[in-house]
C-alpha cells in the first residue's frame, strides 16, 4: 500500500506532493495533540522577576491553559542527571541563553506530552534565532523533512521597571542558583538586549497585549483576566 503510494506521488508534480504532505502533517500535529482542535499558543514575556510565573500559575487556575516554563524545563533537565545538565547549569548561572535546539526539543516533548489545546509558554522565546526556530518546527514525517508553522495567538507582556524586578528576586528565597546580584544584573542586560527585540517584533505584527507589572499581584491579575475573559 505505502509502495503504491510512494510510486503515485512519484508521478505528480513535488510542489503538489510537498503541498499536500505539509497540510497532512500540520492535520496530524493538531489531532494527536489536541483531539482535532487547534493547538493555541501564548507567549508570556518580561523581564526576570516581573511576575510570569505567579501570573500564569493563575491562568492555569481560572482559564485552564497547561504552563509551561522554558526556565523550569531546562532546571528539571539539570536535575534529571542529563548530559547537558552542566552546559545548562553554567549557562544559566551566568545569566545567557541556553542553545535553542535544547530549549525547543524540551518545549516540544512537553507540548505533545500535554495532550491539551491551549498553552501559555513563560519565559520563551528569549531571543530572535529561538523564535525564527521555534516558529519553524522541522519534523521528520512520512517522504522527507517538513517545515511546521507553530505561531503565537498573541504575546503577552510583563512591563515592570528594572529596580523593582531587582527587588523582587532579590526577595524570591526560592533557592535559584540566578537569584544573585550578579546574575540578576547579567540577566536584566541579557533581557534588554536580546528579548526586548523578540516583543518589539511581536509588537510590529500587532501581536503584543502589554501589562503594567510594577503593580501588586492581585491588580496585575485583574487586567490578565480582562485580556483572557475577552479570547474566551
Ligand atoms: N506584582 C507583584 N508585586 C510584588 N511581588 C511580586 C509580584 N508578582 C510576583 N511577585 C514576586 O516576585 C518574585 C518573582 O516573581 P515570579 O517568579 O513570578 O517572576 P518571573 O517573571 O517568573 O521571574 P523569572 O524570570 O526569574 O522566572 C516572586 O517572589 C513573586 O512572589
Ligand atoms: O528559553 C529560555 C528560558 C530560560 N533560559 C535560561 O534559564 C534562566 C531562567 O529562566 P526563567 O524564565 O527566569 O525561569 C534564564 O536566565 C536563562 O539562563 C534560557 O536560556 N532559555
Ligand atoms: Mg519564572
Amino acid at each position: 500500500m505505502r509502495g503504491g503510494l510512494v510510486a503515485s506521488a512519484r508521478l505528480l508534480p513535488r510542489p503538489l506532493v510537498r503541498w499536500f504532505l505539509q497540510r497532512r502533517a500540520q492535520q496530524d500535529i493538531n489531532e494527536n495533540m489536541s483531539g482535532g482542535k487547534k493547538v493555541k499558543i501564548i507567549f508570556v514575556l518580561g523581564g526576570p522577576g516581573s511576575g510570569k510565573g505567579t501570573q500564569c500559575s493563575n491562568i492555569v487556575e481560572h482559564f485552564g491553559f497547561i504552563h509551561l516554563s522554558a526556565g523550569e524545563l531546562l532546571r528539571a533537565e539539570i536535575n534529571s542527571g542529563s548530559e547537558n545538565g552542566t552546559m545548562i547549569d553554567t549557562i544559566i548561572k551566568e545569566g545567557k541563553i541556553v542553545p535553542s535546539e535544547i530549549t525547543i526539543k524540551l518545549l516540544q516533548e512537553a507540548i505533545i506530552k500535554g495532550g491539551n489545546d491551549k498553552y501559555i509558554i513563560d519565559g520563551f522565546p528569549r531571543n530572535e534565532e529561538n523564535r525564527v526556530v521555534f516558529e519553524s518546527v522541522t519534523l521528520v514525517t512520512y517522504f522527507q523533512l517538513l517545515q511546521i508553522n507553530i505561531s503565537p495567538e498573541f504575546v503577552l507582556f510583563f512591563d515592570c521597571s528594572e529596580e523593582e524586578m531587582e527587588r523582587r528576586l532579590l526577595g524570591r528565597n526560592q533557592g535559584r542558583s540566578d537569584d544573585n546580584i550578579e546574575t540578576i544584573r547579567k540577566r536584566l542586560k541579557v533581557f534588554v538586549e536580546s528579548s526586548l527585540p523578540v516583543i518589539e517584533y511581536y509588537e510590529s505584527k500587532g501581536m503584543v497585549k502589554k501589562i503594567d507589572a510594577t503593580k501588586p499581584a492581585p491588580e496585575v491579575f485583574e487586567d490578565v483576566k480582562a485580556i483572557f475573559t475577552h479570547m474566551a
